[in-house]
């Protein structure tokens, strides 16, 4: 149970990757400041989480079951919660999805966007009450460059991010009348079982309602490149969970929060060009005419990366 000075901190899907570092680091703050309850769909997937928890378990960590897709789990959670009382709410549970869209059933997309769009309206919709009454608390959403951006055979994964920046970029105005904080954790590429999932399902599929030419462009040209991305600009869950930390210890905590400086470039395409030429007609030219020299054109991109960019995101450091 957490001490009156601690603030309580929710946090969904912490199985793995970027949510089980985050309840890590929260947990084991140097000046127990906060208690930690760590929420996973199957608590069967615990023990990673548990032995990177070390003592903190059971002290400043506990874990609670929770499934952001189920009305009925998000309600019982937080029900299981100490008179309901969350200070900071992690949006951080997610799914991916990869490939050219005729191959993938409306089914599946929709799927995504109850995890990832619909999964943390329900969240908001559940703590968002109790932390109006209060007048206080920190609503993060784990979003995504492919929240602000478009990347090429990511369609579906992007849009459900879209959703999300414009849900909360609408709310956070509203919030703030009620002295609530809503902050967006925009994180690059990032070394978790996200990339092994996606590389798994894709290795497995066939794509079928996709031409040739398509699927070509997809498992030829695309994944080697992004695969390159990966390398050259991954960053590791303990870079976004610190990242997060001092979004959440800000006084004056900002929406928007980049993560990754190497990615400013590509991003601040869209914000240079209104009408969307230049960041289509880049990626256009980055994947299909430098797509074999990606890494030379990584290598640039970093190059390019001066210090002013890099004061524009958050450093882990
Ligand atoms: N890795 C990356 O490159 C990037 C990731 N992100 C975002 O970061 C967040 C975390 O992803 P990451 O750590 O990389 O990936 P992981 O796959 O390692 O973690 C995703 C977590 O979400 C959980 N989850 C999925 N569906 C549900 C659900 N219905 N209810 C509760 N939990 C669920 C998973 O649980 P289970 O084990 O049960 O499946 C897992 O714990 C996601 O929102 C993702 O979109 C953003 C930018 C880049
Ligand atoms: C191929 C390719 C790109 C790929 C970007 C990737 C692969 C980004 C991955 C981001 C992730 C994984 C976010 C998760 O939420 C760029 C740089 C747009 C340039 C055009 C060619």
């Amino acid at each position: 149970m957490a001490n009156s000075g601690q603030k309580v901190v929710l946090i969904t899907g912490c199985s793995s990757g970027i949510g089980l570092r985050i309840a890590v680091i929260l947990a084991k703050d140097e000046k127990s400041r906060y208690h930690v309850i760590a929420t996973m769909r199957d608590l069967k997937k615990k023990d990673k989480l548990v032995e990177a928890a070390g003592d903190a378990y059971g002290k400043t960590l506990t874990l609670l079951p929770l499934d952001v897709c189920s009305d009925e789990s998000v309600r019982q959670c937080v029900n299981n919660v100490k008179d309901r009382h969350i200070d900071i709410l992690i949006n951080n549970a997610g799914v991916g999805l990869l490939g050219p869209v005729e191959s993938i059933s409306i089914e599946e997309m929709k799927k995504v966007f109850e995890t990832n769009f619909f999964g943390v309206v329900r969240m908001i919709k559940e703590v968002m009450p109790d932390m109006k009454k209060r007048r206080s608390g920190h609503i993060i959403v784990m979003s995504s460059v492919m929240g602000l951006q478009g990347v090429v055979f990511n369609d579906v994964y992007t849009a459900s991010k879209f959703a999300m920046e414009g849900f909360c970029e609408s709310l956070a105005v509203q919030l703030m009348k009620f002295n609530i904080r809503l902050s967006m954790i925009e994180p690059g590429p990032v070394h978790t079982e996200f990339e092994t999932k996606m590389m798994e399902d894709v290795a497995k599929m066939e794509y079928p309602g996709a031409d040739a030419d398509t699927v070509r462009y997809f498992k030829d040209v695309y994944l080697p490149s992004s695969i390159d991305i990966f390398e050259a600009m991954g960053q590791t869950p303990d870079d976004i969970a610190k990242c997060t930390k001092k979004v959440i210890e800000s006084n004056n905590p900002r929406f928007r929060n980049l993560t990754n400086s190497l990615y400013t470039p590509i991003v601040a395409l869209k914000y240079a060009d209104e009408t969307g030429g230049l960041s289509v007609n880049t990626f256009y030219n980055l994947l299909f005419n430098f797509g074999p020299l990606m890494h030379i054109t990584m290598s640039i991109l970093k190059c390019l990366t001066c210090s002013c960019l890099r004061r524009r995101t958050i450093s882990p450091n």
